[in-house]
């Protein structure tokens, strides 16, 4: 049986303000069944780890490098991460493939490094609003899957989470509907079945763009969507914490 997990992107927002006011409440609730995971910017993750301390709410971060430790000027290796406490890192996002360009070769290099140092990847695909409109979800959504999982041992794709968001639902208000994001979880799902079915059947699988307390419930009745991955509501402690009810 696969928890649910409820996961804060918290992208570049946030403040040591917002880090209290948010993480200690999140840490003190006791009423979820749920995984909690909270993945402020990295300026705060010291902090974050601080103040999460012994609540059992995992830390992420969003982003890691290529490469292990080495002369690589503003890069943050892996490793450091998790020195820090760390346990996920959110690799692949949308936001990180169209601004900074990663493609699939670099982030299935980040998940190894992740991998490496013991690092859960919660490996983010989705589909842009005009490879949705030429009817391609299935094919984006599925290289950059088998990116990564098919160059992988069936031990390592045993530690990795997939997060789908449709590129057209994130930060829009538009969310897929319940309906739509089971079909392509568990399109995602019969792929790595393919792969490993012991494996695929435990691998929790987070839908993201626009999930709100309003729609978190319907969502994550899907048999398929093991929770969420959430950006703007995680900003805010009672919502964030509405949705980990919602999947509790
Ligand atoms: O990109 C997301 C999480 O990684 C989703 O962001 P929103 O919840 O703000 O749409």
């Amino acid at each position: 049986m696969r928890q649910k997990l409820v996961a804060g992107n918290w992208k570049m927002n946030g403040s040591f303000d917002l880090l209290k006011s948010l993480l200690e409440p999140v840490s003190q609730e006791k009423g979820l069944s749920c995984q909690l995971l909270v993945c402020p910017p990295f300026p705060y993750l010291a902090a974050a780890a601080d103040l999460l301390k012994s609540s059992g709410v995992f830390l992420g971060a969003q982003d890691c490098a290529a490469t292990p430790v080495g002369a690589y000027t503003g890069e943050v290796a892996a490793e450091m991460l998790a020195e820090m406490g760390v346990s996920h890192v959110i690799l692949g996002h949308s936001e990180r493939r169209h601004y900074q360009a990663e493609g699939d070769a670099l982030v299935l290099a980040k998940v190894k490094q992740a991998l490496a140092a013991g690092l859960k990847p919660v490996v983010c695909v989705g589909e842009t609003l005009e490879e949705k409109q030429a009817g391609q979800t299935a094919e984006v959504v599925l290289r950059q899957v088998q990116a990564v999982a098919t160059q992988l041992s069936s031990e390592q794709l045993g530690q990795l989470i997939f997060a789908y968001e449709p590129v057209w639902a994130i930060g829009s208000g538009l969310t897929a509907t319940p309906d739509q994001a089971q079909e392509v979880h568990s399109l995602i799902r019969k792929a790595l079945a393919e792969q490993d079915q012991q494996q695929a059947a435990r691998i929790q699988l987070l839908y993201g763009g626009s999930v709100k307390a309003e729609n978190a419930a319907s969502l994550f009745a899907m048999p398929d969507i093991d929770g969420g991955l959430i950006g703007g509501a995680s900003l805010n402690a009672s919502q964030f914490l509405a949705i980990g009810h919602a999947a509790s």
